[in-house]
């Protein structure tokens, strides 16, 4: 594997070196990738369950890195998940839409609601989770879509939150990942 430099997380006693990636022109950011990370993701659903507390039906993600995390929510606190899609697939029905543009993309993806989804969550109380909330352009999606489908959002989750820590302090979150400016 390509020798790159890394930076270290620690998540109740389980530590990764994340590695950097350039993603922009002179901006590089350490990645966290939980597909697979079995270990990781077990953990930070533990914290992440400790810190939310209760008075919520129900987790959302977008897909793709963050759909272990939603599942291990929801296995260990038996409340449904539903994943927002980034590609629209006709069994989807008459899906709700959102426009977003995450930091490691860096072009426009869309987010859709599926119609079975939008009425498990119709006028439920969510909470909105993301393995990491960067430029925070995911979030705003997926609360767009929250709005539309009449769903309240009870809290924001995410494993790390990353760049301006300021912007995220109503986060729920076990950690702040700097980005790297050349
Ligand atoms: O705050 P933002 O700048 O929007 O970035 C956060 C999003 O970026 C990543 O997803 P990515 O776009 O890499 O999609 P993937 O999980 O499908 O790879 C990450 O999993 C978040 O969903
Ligand atoms: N550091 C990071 N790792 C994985 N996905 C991300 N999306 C935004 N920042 C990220």
């Amino acid at each position: 594997m390509t020798d790159r430099a890394t930076f270290p997380v620690e998540i109740a006693g389980v530590k990764r070196d994340l590695r950097l990636f350039e993603v922009k022109p002179g901006l590089k950011i350490a990645i966290l990738n939980i597909l697979g990370d079995t270990e990781l993701v077990e953990v930070a659903a533990d914290e992440l369950l400790k810190k939310l507390g209760d008075g919520y039906e129900a987790f959302v993600t977008a897909e793709s890195k963050s759909i272990p995390l939603a599942y291990a929510l929801s296995a260990k606190s038996k409340k449904p998940y539903i994943v927002l899609r980034k590609e629209y697939k006709p069994y989807m029905g008459d899906a709700l839409q959102a426009e977003t543009l995450s930091i490691t993309t860096g072009k426009p993806q869309k987010l859709y609601l599926d119609e079975k989804d939008r009425a498990l969550i119709e006028g439920k109380r969510v909470v909105i989770v993301d393995d990491v909330i960067s430029t925070g352009s995911t979030l705003e999606g997926m609360r767009l879509l929250m709005e539309q489908a009449a769903a309240e959002i009870k809290a924001e989750a995410a494993i790390f939150t990353e760049g301006d820590a300021d912007q995220w302090e109503k986060i729920v979150s076990l950690g702040h990942l700097p980005v790297f400016v050349e």
